[in-house]
């Protein structure tokens, strides 16, 4: 694909700094400008080689800019889009990494009356429990999917460039609508997420079991490292997907009733046979 010109990065934090990252080592644009609210994260990103350049300035950051890439929490994006809005050029693509479509794309419809041609709403299914420009990776992309939910208005030159940049780092693009999107990662992502952290919590609260945490191994490390997660975000996915993932908590706690239930009743049969099936299920879906 042509080289392009300029990228702003909104956020530079660990989705948009690997975004740049991998751009920048991809070679595919002349300059990457990160834009932000504090200069020292943003003089970090200088020192690791994530962005080219900074500002903290919004004008500056999407003037001329070919394509803005918004990578903060689903709860600013849309004073982003409205802070924005008055600098932005005609041809510049819009497009983001949040972790629901649902939202943005009503924001962005709110912010501009109409949904822009060259708005590419999109989500990287990738990501970690560390936070920051200091966990960018240029790697972190490859070989995982990126899902992008395109609006009816969006442009198909404007979906081919940010396909076309998502594959240079190594995703695999996959186009979805947005309602979909939101319910299948409710289930998957979010849920898994909110119950982990509920988990830890509730553990942390009951004093009785004292230093519980010192007892714990590899099975609680592996059900709750994404109970490290940054709460900002978290708490932004469970506002602005609530109603998805409100559905898939009352699901779980439903089965949840139900296991409690066979336990209670020491239904070893029973018991026997949710786990071997959920053993078969997630062997057959998920290498390790
Ligand atoms: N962390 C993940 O695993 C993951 C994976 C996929 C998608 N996402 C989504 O990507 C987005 C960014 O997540 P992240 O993990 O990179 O978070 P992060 O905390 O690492 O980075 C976010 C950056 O945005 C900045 N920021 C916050 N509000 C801002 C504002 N109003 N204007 C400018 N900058 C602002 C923060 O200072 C920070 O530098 C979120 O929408 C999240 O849902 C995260
Ligand atoms: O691996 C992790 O730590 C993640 O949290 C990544 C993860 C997920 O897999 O659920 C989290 C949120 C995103 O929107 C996409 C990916």
């Amino acid at each position: 694909m042509n080289k392009l010109n300029k990228i702003t990065i909104i956020g530079v934090g660990l989705i948009g700094g690997s975004f740049a990252k991998g751009l920048k080592q991809a070679g595919l644009v002349k300059e990457i400008m990160g834009f932000g609210q504090n200069t020292t994260n943003l003089q970090k990103a200088i020192e690791l080689d994530v962005v080219d350049s900074f500002t903290t300035d919004i004008a500056e950051a999407v003037q001329d800019s070919d394509l803005v890439f918004l990578a903060v929490p689903l709860g600013a994006m849309k004073t982003v889009l409205e802070n924005m809005k008055p600098y932005l050029s005609k041809n510049t693509i819009i497009t983001d990494g949040g972790s629901a479509k649902s939202s943005v794309i009503l924001s962005a419809q709110e912010v501009f009356g109409e949904l822009p041609e060259h708005f590419v709403p999109g989500h990287p299914i990738a990501g970690k429990e560390k936070s920051g420009v200091t966990a960018a990776d240029e790697q972190l992309y490859v070989d995982h999917r990126v899902i992008l939910t395109p609006t009816a208005a969006t442009s198909q030159a404007s979906l081919e460039i940010v396909q076309g940049l998502w594959s240079a780092l190594g995703a695999n693009v996959e186009i979805m609508n947005p309602q979909q999107h939101d319910e299948i990662f409710a289930a998957t992502s979010h849920l898994p997420h909110l119950l982990a952290f509920s988990l830890v919590d509730m553990l942390n609260e009951h004093e009785e079991l004292g230093d519980v945490f010192q007892y714990t191994a590899g099975g609680f490390r592996d059900f709750t490292r994404i109970a490290s997660s940054d709460a900002v975000m978290w708490r932004d996915i469970a506002v602005y997907n609530s109603e998805a993932i409100v559905k898939w908590l009352k699901n779980y706690g439903l089965a949840l009733e139900e296991l409690t239930k066979l336990v209670e009743e020491k239904d070893s049969d029973a018991l026997y046979t949710l786990f071997k099936d959920a053993k078969q299920a997630r062997d057959k879906h998920i290498v390790n």
